[in-house]
C-alpha cells in the first residue's frame, strides 16, 4: 500500500486555486498493446515494476518531483494500446485526445513486438498533425530489452528510426532498471523546463500548459480520468501471485 500513497491519480485539472507547484507537466505516453506503457509509467513514477498483465483504458497519474531545482507537478497519462488494422492504424478515440492534452509524447515499442515498432511511424505523425506546426517534445523507448532471447526489433533500428524522427531514443527494461526508465522520463522533463521558463509573476499560471493550449482545441475533451480502483486491485493481485509464489517453495 506504500505504493499506492507515494502517486497519486487525479481526477481534476488544477484549478486557478491550486497551491502547489508552479508548473505541471503534461505527459502522454502511447504505443502498441502490451509493450510496457503502464509497466513504464508506474516505474518512473513509484519505483515499482507491475509484472501482471491487464489491458487498460487509460489512466492519469499524477506526482510532484524535482527538475532541475523546481518542484514540478507532472501528470503521466497512460493510454490504451493502439494496434494495426487493414485500414491502417485505429486508434482508440482517447489517444488522440491525449496527444492534443500533452505537452510532451512518449512513444513506446516492445522489442520483442515487431508490430509495435512499425506503429511508432505512424503515431509520430498523429502527434505531428495534432501539433499543427508545434510539435511537442517527443522521446521514443524501446521498452523490454532484458527479454534478449525474444528480441525481434535490432538494436540498431530504433536509434535510426528516433533519427528519422527528430526524437531522443532510450532502450530500456521496465522489468530490469529503474534508472533507465527514470533518466528517459526525467531528461524529458528538463528539456520541456528548459523550453518553457516557470512563470515569475503568477505562481499559479502554468507556463507549459500555456504553451500547449496555443495548440489546443477548446473542445478537445479531457483525458480519461484515473481508476484507482484497477491499480489498487492490480497491486493486490501482483501481491497475492507472489505470497503463493513464496508458499509453495
Ligand atoms: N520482461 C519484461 N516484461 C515487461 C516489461 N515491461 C512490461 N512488461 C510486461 O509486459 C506486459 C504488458 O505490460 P503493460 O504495462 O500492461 O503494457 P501496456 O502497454 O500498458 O498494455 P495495454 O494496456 O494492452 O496497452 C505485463 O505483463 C508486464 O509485466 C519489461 O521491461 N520486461
Amino acid at each position: 500500500m506504500r505504493l499506492i500513497q507515494n502517486m497519486t491519480t487525479i481526477s481534476e485539472y488544477p484549478t486557478p486555486e491550486y497551491s502547489g507547484p508552479s508548473r505541471t507537466i503534461k505527459i502522454a505516453v502511447i504505443g502498441g498493446s502490451g509493450v510496457g506503457k503502464t509497466a513504464l509509467v508506474v516505474r518512473f513514477l513509484t519505483r515499482r515494476f507491475i509484472g501482471d498483465y491487464e489491458r487498460n483504458a487509460g489512466n492519469l497519474y499524477s506526482r510532484e518531483v524535482q527538475v532541475d531545482g523546481e518542484q514540478v507537478a507532472i501528470q503521466v497519462q497512460d493510454t490504451p494500446g493502439a494496434e494495426m488494422s487493414d485500414n491502417g492504424i485505429s486508434l482508440p478515440e482517447h489517444v488522440s485526445c491525449s496527444i492534443q492534452w500533452a505537452d510532451a509524447v512518449v512513444l513506446v515499442y516492445s522489442v520483442t513486438d515487431r508490430h509495435s515498432f512499425d506503429l511508432i511511424d505512424q503515431l509520430h505523425q498523429l502527434v505531428v498533425r495534432a501539433g499543427s506546426g508545434n510539435t511537442p517534445p517527443v522521446i521514443l523507448l524501446a521498452n523490454k530489452a532484458d527479454l534478449l532471447h525474444l528480441r525481434r526489433v535490432d538494436t540498431q533500428q530504433g536509434p535510426l528510426l528516433a533519427g528519422a524522427l527528430g526524437c531522443s531514443f532510450y532502450e530500456v527494461s521496465a522489468s530490469e532498471d529503474y534508472n533507465q526508465v527514470h533518466g528517459a522520463f526525467h531528461r524529458l522533463c528538463c528539456q520541456l523546463a528548459k523550453q518553457q521558463p516557470a512563470p515569475a509573476s503568477n505562481p499559479t499560471q502554468n507556463s507549459a500548459s500555456t504553451a500547449t493550449e496555443k495548440r489546443r482545441s477548446p473542445l478537445i475533451p479531457r483525458p480519461k480520468s484515473p481508476n484507482m480502483q484497477d491499480l489498487k486491485r492490480r497491486f493486490k493481485q501482483a501481491l497475492s501471485a507472489k505470497v503463493r509464489t513464496v508458499t509453495s517453495v
